[in-house]
């Protein structure tokens, strides 16, 4: 097998058009061409003993020249390989084709230029050897000089290919937006329209900053008119007129300074409103949300959200419009005072400023659709910190750190692409605002020169046309500029308006039925659940329990079984998606579920502290309770003694991480008890605590099941794992695989010998061990 000169026949790949290679213009543009043409026909090789995989990208080539016309070429040429990826000439790398033999293929820098642009390659271009040296191969034929041209091509074509890219609207711009999904599309008028009812109640606010604003550009728009009249005048030695116009211009800069200052401070106070207001809606939409929601949402980008997407929202109204405002009616005011100096140099202008909005339309357009997946890629980074940093204690066990860094610097690698794009169209349209910018003046300045050397008009008229045309100008410029950040804004707040249109959880809104008063009966009747972010899995299917009034039942299982659902189930923090929950004869669904919820006592497995002092943690939900009472519940939970030796009493300062797992657990069960619940519902710990602090969480157990007395003994549900709180309970029920298993006392169960048995023996050799 003779070696070949480099075979680049074709191209593929969309963004470049097949045409611009096709070989016969190539051909035609090189002096060797029927020389090339039939060298490769003489050298091409027949390779029989293809592997599958090559004969696929033989197939492919086959049809790659038919698709693309070069079906003079295709009789000749058999063994096409399509190369369109340097790693299919890596994968041969060692490997070896049949007739390259074992041998490493090295390749030309041009070979691989070529490949990465998708060149179809003769496989007896690589040679017999595996190897291809264009010197080499330029000393013993010809043609390979042909193969560098053709090579020098690819790299011109793939600069080109790279520019197209760069385009308006070329692949690079796009290379986000294939990236997120946009699923709320909010416009303009959309946005203006939602701001305004947030602003509205501030009307005076916003009127005395309008005023002022218009004040304001008014009295600056005169003063290049009383510059230029100062001037002139003292040219002519017009003593009087100079005066008069100096102190104008004085009164017109007093002025202009004044509303100016009236007008900063307005739109900045409207400005503050408009954000708290935000936030405050935002925040108690949120709230208001279902539990679902919050399976589906994280926290951290919730808090963006409410944090950076909202501060973004804030330049619309402080910033953007006021400024658009400004120069819009600037603009507007110089270009009537234009047209009064020469209609024919105003149109100029206008021209001028007409392509310059265009421009920015389209840059604002683009601003807007990547400023919310730069506040999505906020949003992201923010939950990857907020994760990290409330669970750094076990980042620091497992010694993480480093792929914390990593999770969230890869979020700031995304908003940095955006960003990138972002600024690279700032500059672009700063650079066409620029150049149009200096064109008018210029364009002006040829114009009215040729008018005031034919005498049309004055010298004085020309020097205030160029003050204003460059106003106007300037102006266009500073609305597009604008323009553009208020579409970014509005880009970034689309997340925000999104969240702000979701209803709120129709339970809180409903008016359910009040009970005259609560004995604890509560009936689970041939309840179904699924969650709704994972509908397939069924976690309880046909659960049918009967709590009496006053009886303690114990809920065991293996983890998993469904426990904690069927207390969210009693809760109402889901709905059942089958069968009803009923509490002294009424359905959960008729009954005042916040009522209802006030008349429950909670604790669960790992209860959480706000970050507020002792007794308002205790006193959370119930507002109007005394500190005796709150006193009395510490007590009773057994956390009033490790509260009073703390240096602050009941008024030390708190969060989830400064107290004790046993500790926190003592004050959930005082929060749960100051409200003297008739339901109580505990989910033990499973984690364990030291025997002290374990025999201390006991007792405030065993006092709070035990609470109420005759008509008013309280019910208890609890999800039980120690052997000492099943044994207290009236009736234990044994769960496996969301469905009710056992159920009777412990003694009942035992001799069954099930799953309790099971569970039980399992417990106590755990503890003999
Ligand atoms: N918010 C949720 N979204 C989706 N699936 C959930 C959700 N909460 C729990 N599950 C799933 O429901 C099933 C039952 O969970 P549940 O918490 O009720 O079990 P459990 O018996 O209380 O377990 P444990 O004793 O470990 O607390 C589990 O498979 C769990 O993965």
């Amino acid at each position: 097998m003779g070696t070949a000169p480099l075979g680049l026949l074709s191209w593929q790949h969309g963004t470049l058009s097949p045409s611009y290679l096709n070989y016969e213009e190539i051909r035609r543009s090189t002096s060797r061409k029927h020389q090339c043409t039939r060298h490769l026909k003489a050298n091409h090789v027949e390779v029989s003993a293809r592997k599958a995989h090559e004969a696929r990208w033989y197939n492919q080539s086959q049809s790659r020249v038919r698709d693309k016309g070069f079906e003079k070429l295709k009789d000749g040429i058999t063994d096409l390989l399509p190369i369109n990826t340097i790693n299919s000439l890596d994968r041969w790398n060692g490997k070896g084709l049949p007739e390259l033999g074992r041998r490493k293929v090295h390749y030309h820098p041009s070979v691989r230029c070529a490949a990465d642009s998708g060149a179809l390659f003769s496989s007896a271009d690589l040679g017999a050897n595996g190897s291809y040296d264009f010197k080499k191969g330029k000393e013993r034929n010809g043609s390979a000089l042909y193969a560098e041209e053709l090579a020098f091509v690819a790299r011109i074509f793939l600069s080109l290919k790279t520019l197209k890219a760069f385009l308006p609207n070329g692949s690079w711009w796009q290379a986000i937006e294939r990236q997120h999904q946009r699923t709320f599309n909010i416009t303009f008028t959309g946005a203006m329209s939602r701001l305004w009812v947030l602003v509205s109640p501030d009307k005076l606010i916003i009127g005395f900053a309008f005023t002022a604003l218009v004040i304001a550009a008014l009295s600056e728009i005169t003063i290049p008119h009383f510059v230029a009249a100062m001037i002139f005048s003292a040219q002519k030695g017009m003593t009087n007129d100079f005066y008069n116009n100096a102190r104008l211009l004085v009164m017109m800069s007093c002025t202009y300074g004044l509303f100016s200052g009236i007008r900063g401070g307005c739109f900045g106070i409207a400005n503050q409103i408009l954000v708290k207001r935000m936030r405050e809606l935002l925040f108690s939409t949120l709230v208001s949300q279902d539990i679902v929601f919050f399976d589906t949402e994280a926290v951290g980008s919730l808090t963006s959200r409410l944090g950076s997407d909202c501060q973004q929202v804030s330049r619309i109204i402080g910033n953007d419009l006021n400024i658009m405002f400004r120069n819009g009616l600037q603009g507007l005011g110089a270009f009537v005072y234009l047209l009064t100096l020469s209609w024919q140099l105003a149109l100029t202008t206008l021209g001028v400023c007409s392509l310059m909005w265009f421009l920015t339309r389209i840059y604002g357009r683009y601003q807007k659709r990547t400023a919310r997946f730069a506040q999505d890629s906020i949003a992201s980074a923010n939950e990857v910190a907020e994760e990290a940093l409330s669970l750094l204690r076990v980042v620091r066990t497992f010694g993480t750190e480093k792929e914390e860094v990593y999770r969230y610097s890869n979020w700031l690698k995304k908003l940095m692409e955006i960003n990138l794009r972002q600024n690279i169209a700032y500059g672009f349209s700063t650079l066409s605002s620029c150049t149009l910018y200096h064109t008018t003046q210029v364009v002006a300045l040829i114009i009215g020169g040729g008018f005031v050397m034919s005498g049309a008009i004055s010298a004085e008229k020309l020097t205030k046309f160029i003050l204003y045309s460059e106003w106007v100008v300037h102006s266009t410029w500073w609305v597009g500029d604008h323009w553009a950040s208020l579409m970014q804004a509005i880009g970034a707040s689309e997340k925000v308006f999104q969240l702000l249109e979701l209803p709120p959880c129709p339970q809180l809104s409903s008016v359910g039925i009040v009970l005259p008063q609560v004995r604890g009966r509560i009936q689970f009747v041939d309840i179904s659940f699924s969650y709704p972010t994972r509908p397939q899995a069924h976690v309880l299917k046909n659960v049918n329990l009967d709590i009496k009034p006053g009886e303690i039942v114990a809920v065991v299982g293996l983890s998993g079984s469904g426990k904690s659902t069927l207390v969210s189930l009693l809760l109402r923090l889901y709905e059942p998606t089958n069968g009803q929950v009923v509490v002294d004869g009424a359905s959960l669904t008729e009954l005042d579920i916040k009522w209802f919820r006030k008349q429950c006592g909670v604790v669960s497995q790992e209860p959480r502290l706000f970050s507020m002092n002792i007794a308002s943690n205790i006193a959370y939900g119930s507002d109007d309770a005394s500190q005796v009472e709150i006193e009395k519940a510490a007590k009773l939970a057994n956390a009033h003694d490790f509260i009073i030796s703390l240096p602050d009493g009941y008024k030390t300062m708190v969060d989830n991480s400064r107290l004790s797992g046993g500790q926190k657990q003592r004050i959930a069960i005082a929060r749960a008890l100051l409200r003297d619940p008739a339901i109580l519902i505990l989910d033990e710990a499973t984690s364990a605590l030291d025997a002290e602090s374990e025999h201390l969480v006991q007792k405030a157990l065993d006092r709070a099941m035990r609470g109420g007395v005759g008509e008013n003994k309280r019910t208890v549900l609890v999800i039980a794992h120690r052997l000492s709180t099943i044994r207290a309970a009236d009736r234990i029920v044994v769960m496996t695989n969301g469905q009710v298993a056992e159920m009777g006392s412990h003694d009942e169960l035992i001799k069954l010998d099930g799953e309790y048995a099971r569970l039980t023996k399992r417990q106590l050799s755990t503890l003999a061990q």
